[in-house]
């Protein structure tokens, strides 16, 4: 193992500046966001689009109507600038993200450690890295600590390559052969070590051989959304063309000009098509994003903020997340002061008050008590800290002529290698009385040997550290516990530090299960099942390794929970992949390797950050629920009413001109959509538990229902003015009006948790803002004749209006009618409905 004992200084800043101006950033070149004209054009090519220009021409130049035509053209341009402005909008969102994950490296700069974006590392730069970090350039070794590294995504070798310093030959060959050089891109697996720049960016090997970086995958919402989508399409071109069947009949009749039915059939399967759906969920996803980030959670991959919103179980870290992570030593155990603290020098890779929390405060406490690293002493061999193993150990030369090994770890791995004796057993005694009190017990041993493994140690003693709890992790606790969530903790500190934590945050303690309990458990098949039930039912895991994480994860899954798991070391990034949400530190407390994982990554690792996100992600896939339903009842209720006012009221020939199914789809339609997508509903989100898919049966009854109810009672308010001997065109104002009237209180009956205008219904500002100057516009193009023009409007008389708006008062209780029938009252001390839809 080479060693180094020289310390770069590293780069001046001045240096580095001018280096980057001459090299350019650090970073694969990212393919330009489209230009306007390109988005618009995108937009244009769109098969609605396109229906909605023909339609708009044929009105125009082969129909020669001209207010009408303009009307259609000018509802399509609004309609590319939503599109493209919501494009753009969630475009910028997904950017900003980005930057706040963009990975940061370690660099020397005028002497001392700093942390800066990776891309703003230069050629010349000096380097540190360690296990857990993703290499940020092209660098030659000069120092290396048991440093392994994955560079699969490079050579295609599945096994890590062992690391050294370089020596001043330097070395040539295949890249799996340079054993003195780092590689961009390639992950830290093990050790640590220290390297000079030689390529960034593009000219880096990863940069010669990358290709353009794998797009965003598509989360369950997305696929669901899609779905829906598709569904409804299939029964809007069927409804259109049971319109244009039913009118052709009228056609030959002499009734009705063919071109006018085409049309009308059409516009009726544009309009039943809930295009602001795909628009608004996407907008509510990305501020749902933006939100979230201001409260510290910044998702990486948009999906993620629903899962969170169906999460029932959390699986916790306990260090960091439930305790502020800043460690210190409050207490020890020794025969030789003196002994125990050199001892904890030597076994210790922090480096300037920076690196592992344990090994910093283990520095501290020596300095507290009058040491320093003694000077001249030189490090030989060590093996990094491992959480598999729990131990650290390293080989220093002394002033005496034989080597020195020290190690460090958990108390039973420690004492385990130590000469048995009644000091040994003295230590193995007061274990548990530290760790009764909560705080994390190291045993620290030493030999003259040369040898990592060597056994017949002498014990040093016992340090006990104490971890402050965070003042937000109790009330996050009682937050889940009340949202029906399940919180578990796994660590990998001994059972009696684990309990007295968890009891002190609310965590039921028991069952309290250990890694030993539940390698007991065994192999053998039937040993598995018996495995994952205890895993199913622990509140507690305790000194289990990172391994156990993954299986916790399945056991969960597969009981059908969703799992949102805390992370942050190498071995997590399985855990943390096939969990439903991931979730890593950001900054100096997480790995690379942690973060690329999980799909959030949280600015303060406390649980009542995730928590936030939670809460977010049930406002979230709420607000997507009302969105689904309140445009879907309303273009199911508009079918409804034009087909059978097809039939009912053949004098009109159609019931709802194009222009006019245009105007209530494509415009009236998504400003509320779009407010309910960024809704904030009255209560505490949290208690809005996930009530399985967006289309299942239950609510796809109760959209039948609705769609039924406020449809007939349209039609009712249409039909009495037929009776009234209303002119033609104000029996199609009136079905306007009560149709949009009936479809602007729906925003208000879908996003009630038990009946609409129930306490609070007024707050959400958004929806309120959205359908009063909805209905406003709708009344100032029915009272104004200059604007109602072009989408054949006219004034109605006053009974009209009363109609209208009673058709709205009565569809709101029919639909809470509905509501209590179908049992799809959203209570928070019912039962939690499955997790997974
Ligand atoms: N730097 C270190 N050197 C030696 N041993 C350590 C070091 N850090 C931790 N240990 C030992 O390894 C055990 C597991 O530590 P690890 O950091 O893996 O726990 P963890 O799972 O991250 O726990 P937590 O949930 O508290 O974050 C500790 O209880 C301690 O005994």
């Amino acid at each position: 193992m080479g060693i180094t004992v020289r310390e770069p200084s590293g780069l001046s800043e001045r240096a580095a500046a001018e280096r980057l101006a001459e090299y350019g950033p650090n970073e694969l070149s990212q393919p330009r966001p489209p230009r306007l004209p390109v988005r618009a054009a995108r937009q244009l090519a769109d098969p609605m689009s396109i229906l909605l220009l023909i339609a708009g021409l044929v009105t125009l130049i082969v129909l020669g109507e001209i207010p009408e035509g303009l009307a259609i053209l000018t509802i399509l341009l609004v309609n590319v600038v939503i599109g493209v402005s919501q494009e753009t909008k969630a475009d910028h969102a997904v950017r900003a993200l980005r930057t706040l994950t963009a990975p940061m490296a370690k660099v020397v700069r005028d002497g001392a450690v700093r942390r800066i974006p990776a891309a703003e590392v230069v050629p010349g730069d000096v380097v540190q890295v360690a296990a857990g970090d993703r290499v940020p350039a092209d660098a030659r070794l000069s120092e290396a600590t048991g440093l392994g590294v994955d560079e699969s995504m490079l050579t295609g070798e599945s096994l890590s390559s062992d690391k050294r310093a370089a020596q001043a030959d330097g070395a040539g060959g295949t890249l799996a052969d340079r054993h003195d050089e780092l590689f961009a891109g390639t992950l830290v697996v093990r050790g640590s070590g220290v390297a000079e720049v030689t390529r960034t960016g593009a000219r880096t090997e990863m940069g010669r051989i990358a290709s353009a970086l794998g797009g965003g995958v598509k989360g369950p919402l997305a696929v669901e959304l899609a779905q829906v989508s598709r569904r409804i399409g299939l029964v809007a071109v069927m409804a259109g063309g049971v319109m244009i069947l039913i009118g052709l009949s009228r056609v030959q009749r002499g009734e009705a000009a063919l071109l006018d039915i085409i049309l009308a059939g059409v516009a009726l399967a544009i309009a039943a098509v809930p295009e602001s759906l795909a628009a608004a969920v996407t907008t509510a996803l990305a501020l749902g994003s933006q939100r979230m980030a201001a409260l510290g959670v910044i998702v990486r991959r948009l999906p993620a903020i629903e899962a969170l919103g169906a999460t029932t179980v959390i699986a916790t870290d306990k260090t960091g997340t439930l305790t502020t992570g800043h460690l210190t030593v409050t207490d020890h155990v020794t025969a030789s002061e003196i002994d125990l603290w050199r001892g904890a020098l030597r076994c210790n890779d922090a480096r300037d008050g920076l690196g592992d929390a344990v090994d910093v405060a283990l520095a501290a406490a020596a300095e507290r008590h009058g040491l320093r690293p003694p000077p001249g002493e030189e490090r030989l061999a060590a093996r990094p800290f491992d959480a598999e193993t729990r131990s650290m150990a390293v080989i220093t030369a002394t002033n005496e002529d034989r080597p020195l090994l020290t190690v460090k770890g958990a108390p039973e791995v420690v004492l385990a290698r130590c000469v048995p004796g009644p000091e040994t057993e003295r230590l193995a005694r007061a274990v548990s009385g530290l760790a009764d009190r909560g705080m994390r017990v190291l045993a620290l041993a030493d030999k003259r040997t040369d040898d990592l493994d060597a056994a017949g140690l002498r014990a040093l003693g016992l340090v006990a550290l104490s971890d402050e709890i965070r003042p937000s992790a109790a009330r996050a606790v009682t937050d889940c516990r009340a949202a029906g969530i399940r919180v578990v903790m796994v660590t990998g500190d001994h059972a009696d530090t684990a309990r007295a934590i968890a009891e002190e945050v609310g965590i039921t303690a028991e069952p309290v299960v250990t890694g030993a309990a539940l390698q007991a458990l065994g192999g053998a098949d039937d040993g598995r099942s018996k495995r994952s039930a205890r895993l199913r039912e622990a509140a507690v895991l305790a000194r289990v390794d990172p391994g156990t994480k993954l299986d916790l994860v399945r056991a969960l899954r597969e009981d059908g929970q969703v799992v949102t798991m805390t992370g942050d070391g190498v071995n997590d990034a399985p855990a943390l992949r096939n969990a439903d949400v991931g979730v890593a530190m950001a900054g100096e407390e997480g790995t690379d390797v942690a973060r690329e994982a999980a799909s959030v990554v949280v600015t303060t690792g406390d649980l009542g950050t995730i928590v936030a996100g939670v809460r977010e992600g049930r406002r979230l896939r709420h607000n997507v629920s009302s969105m689904v339903g309140y445009l879907l009842t309303g273009n199911l209720a508009e079918i409804l009413i034009v087909l059978t006012g097809l039939i009912a009221w053949p004098d009109l020939v159609v019931p709802l001109l194009p222009v006019q199914l245009l105007w209530i789809n494509l415009v009236l339609d998504g400003i509320p959509a779009i407010a309910l997508g960024v809704d904030r509903p009255a209560g505490d989100p949290l208690a809005l538990r996930p009530t399985g898919g967006l289309l299942s049966w239950p609510v796809l009854t109760r959209i039948a229902l609705r769609a039924v109810a406020v449809g007939a009672l349209v039609f009712s308010a249409v039909e009495v003015a037929r009776r009234l001997g209303w002119s033609e065109e104000q029996v199609r104002s009136q079905a306007v009006l009560a149709l949009v009237f009936a479809r602007l209180t729906l925003a208000y009956v879908v996003r009630a948790r038990r009946r609409t205008f129930e306490r609070g219904w007024w707050r959400g500002r958004s929806v309120l803002v959205a359908v009063t100057a909805t209905a406003a516009l709708q009344i100032l193009v029915t009272v104004i004749p200059v604007l109602g023009a072009p989408l054949a409007l006219v004034p109605v008389p006053p009974v009209g209006w009363a109609m209208a708006l009673g058709a709205a008062m009565l569809s709101v209780i029919v639909c809470d009618m509905v509501r209590y029938r179908a049992g799809l009252v959203v209570s928070p001390s019912g039962p939690a409905p499955g997790g997974r839809g």
